[in-house]
């Protein structure tokens, strides 16, 4: 069963289903010879579904057929333009059975290939067709209805910098894309920009492969969407990929020690000035990674540490059990002498790219760490200042509710772990260190709340040194901030209260200073800080989503790639486990898992007309997207000798897909036995 099919995939790239040209052969020639796959055709710009589905007695009929189709049939137009050469049936082609999937595959008489396909070619008759009965293929110029002729115009025009464009639409506008593409660095090299390390290896991920540094499109149609619809936002994905490089730094060949059960440790304390005055100690700060759990934990040493006293060092037991978002949890507490010294060791969770809130607010240099964040020594936004004391209050209420108190709350000992976000660390240690101390818990969880004034002042103020001069600095949160927060700072620095709002610390009534009397009187602060996390939350949650759509389609190719360029599935080696026909016929060229390769090659490996690699992702993505789905359009795949096309629907795709996928499956757990 053969027809002549000529440009039947519709394509405005001429040949780019043609995955492999030889050559100049290649250049402007479409298949002579074509097989339709599934017995079914083009006829007079219609889709006709293989006739023999319906009435059996008509298989005989090949002289009519070969009498219809020939040299002097009317070149194929297309009524419904379609993309990269997928077709879109009319809604005839619904009637097609599934049998079409064993459709003999029509083989040239001169290049006839001598092996032979027995499964496939008993089935049905197969035709002789002649190649040379066959005018070469001239492309024609297909004017595709779903693009608007001024988008083309525009993409034409294309200037990153200056305006917008629509990539393409996941839906069927992959044609666009294939004529845009904003991030090209090198017009040769259109596309590669999408992926990561397209040109060259890096060691380092680069940042910013997707980045558009133009508007945003705009003036899209409902079906259409740009590449960055498809990932993860820009400056999250940067954070994140920080995050992990960093997590993964060592230093080759380092001299420090492995302590216990930790080893790779990497300091992350560079600065050479210690600071003896919080601790009495030089401390240290190391990132190392247990081979207990393989989880990477933050390691503060203290330098020259001499354990008096037993029980105090059981007292970072307590801290275990403070599990809250604002505080850096303590793990484990233990003195060694790994370093030659006898150290005390504190180990807690790791933050990976985070820094204190002095380096953040007091360090003169402009740190460019977070997107989005005020160079230092600039004004603090006072929902930034809120975004911290309702954080920090959150962790004095679980410190405090434990029978416990923070003791150190001060801007270098406040990690701020991603944007706005931070976390009271150093927790627990100097319950270790000065552990023979004489003042009350209520007096240390009363000192906690004066600390947190201070802290907020200081930020307020861009000074570690602000509580010095009280009065300047107060001066200053009057002329920046509102009344509100004033007076919260007072409240907590203990100052003579103003009067304030009913629900403000500062009113009489609320004479008692303790961490749920604070709480109470910050609630309306609490509640928009909490709104705002809702909605930093929602975002986040639509972010995964879209990376849930990503991860499907990793899974699909992962799928694919089992399958596809087995050879020892293409030879006469049979499958053990697998049932049915003998493998060799179902994966050889003419074999019914044959159309997989196929279209890898056209969702994966197309050229334009001049044989140069096409590297559309949208072209991609739109491919696996119907495949996934299963979509009832069909797609001509061409054999990469350019003598067959089999028309083949997503829907036959992934049915064979996934009989392929289990048949490995199953041949992979006989082997395991
Ligand atoms: N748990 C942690 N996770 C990730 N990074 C951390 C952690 N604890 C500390 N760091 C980082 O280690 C560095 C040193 O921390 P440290 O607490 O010693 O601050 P510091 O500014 O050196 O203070 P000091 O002046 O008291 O020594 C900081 O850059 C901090 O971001």
């Amino acid at each position: 069963m053969a027809a002549a099919f000529a440009g039947g995939s519709g394509d405005s790239r001429r040949g780019v289903s043609s995955p492999r040209p030889k050559g100049r052969e290649a250049k402007n020639t479409f298949c002579r010879n074509v097989t339709i796959y599934g017995h079914c055709r083009y006829e007079n710009s219609e889709f006709v579904p293989c006739p023999y589905i319906h009435d059996p007695s008509k298989l005989n009929q090949n002289e009519n057929m070969k009498k219809r189709f020939n040299v002097d049939s009317p070149s194929f137009t297309p009524l419904q333009a379609s993309t990269n050469g997928s077709m879109t049936p009319t809604p005839r082609s619904a009637a097609i059975s599934p049998k079409a999937a064993n459709a003999a595959v029509f083989t040239p008489k001169s290049q006839r290939s001598t092996t032979s396909t027995p499964s496939l070619q008993n089935k049905e008759p197969v035709p002789e067709w002649h190649p040379q009965e066959f005018a070469e293929f001239v492309p024609q110029t297909f004017e595709n209805p779903m693009v608007d002729s001024n988008a083309q115009a525009h993409a034409l025009s294309y200037d990153p910098f200056n305006t917008s464009t629509a990539l393409s639409s996941i839906t069927g506008a992959a044609h666009q894309a294939s004529a845009i593409n904003p991030y090209a660095q090198d017009p040769t090299l259109s596309g590669a920009s999408y992926y990561q390390n397209a040109a060259s290896f890096q060691s380092s991920p680069a940042y910013h492969l997707y980045w558009p540094v133009g508007p945003q499109p705009t003036g899209l149609l409902a079906y259409q969407r740009t590449a960055h619809d498809f990932f993860i936002p820009d400056a999250l994905r940067e954070d994140l990929q920080k995050k992990a490089e960093i997590a993964r730094q060592v230093v080759p060949n380092s001299t420090i020690p492995p302590i216990e059960q930790f080893h790779s440790l990497f300091c992350l304390d560079t600065t050479a000035q210690k600071n003896q005055s919080l601790f009495g100690y030089n401390t240290w700060v190391y990132k190392a990674v247990s081979s207990k759990d393989g989880n990477t934990y933050a390691l503060r040493r203290l330098e020259n540490f001499r354990l008096t006293n037993e029980t105090a060092i059981r007292s970072a037991q307590a801290w275990k059990r403070i599990l809250n978002g604002s505080v850096v949890t303590v793990h484990e507490a233990f003195t060694t002498r790994a370093f030659g010294d006898s150290s005390l060791i504190i180990v807690t969770d790791y933050h990976p790219n985070s820094k204190t809130l002095a380096e953040e607010h007091f360090k003169q240099a402009p740190m460019q760490r977070f997107h989005g964040r005020q160079t230092a020594s600039s004004h603090v936004p006072e929902q930034v200042l809120w975004g911290y004391i309702v954080q920090l209050a959150s962790a004095l209420k679980a410190i405090h509710g434990s029978g416990l108190a923070a003791r150190l709350i001060t801007p270098s000992k406040v990690l701020l772990t991603s944007k706005n976000r931070i976390r009271l660390n150093a927790c627990g240690i100097l319950d270790v260190v000065q552990s023979e101390n004489t003042r009350s818990l209520a007096e240390l969880q009363a000192d906690d709340l004066l600390q947190l004034g201070r802290l907020i002042l200081s930020i307020a103020n861009n000074q570690p040194s602000a509580h010095v001069n009280m009065q300047k600095s107060m001066d200053y949160i009057t002329r920046g901030y509102t009344a509100r927060l004033k007076e919260c700072v007072q409240w907590l620095l203990n100052l003579q209260p103003t009067p304030g709002t009913p629900s403000s610390p500062t009113t009489p009534g609320a004479m008692q200073k303790d961490i749920d009397t604070f709480l109470g009187g910050i609630a309306d602060q609490m509640a928009t800080v909490f709104d705002s996390e809702l909605h930093a939350q929602d975002t986040l949650v639509n972010t995964l989503a879209r990376e849930l759509e990503s991860s499907r389609l990793v899974r699909l190719m992962a799928k694919l790639n089992f399958i596809n360029e087995r050879p020892e599935l293409d030879a006469s080696q049979h499958v053990p486990g697998s049932t049915g026909p003998s493998p060799s016929a179902m994966w050889a060229e003419t074999g019914e898992r044959y159309y997989l390769k196929l279209f890898r090659d056209y969702v994966f490996h197309q050229v334009d007309a001049n044989g140069h690699p096409v590297i559309n992702l949208a072209h991609v993505l739109d491919c696996l997207n119907k495949l996934d789905a299963g979509a009832d359009e069909k797609v001509a795949l061409i054999s990469r000798d350019e003598q067959n096309v089999l028309v083949v629907s997503y829907r036959e795709l992934k049915r064979g897909m996934e009989s392929s996928f289990q048949d490995l499956v199953r041949a992979g757990r006989q082997s395991g036995k």
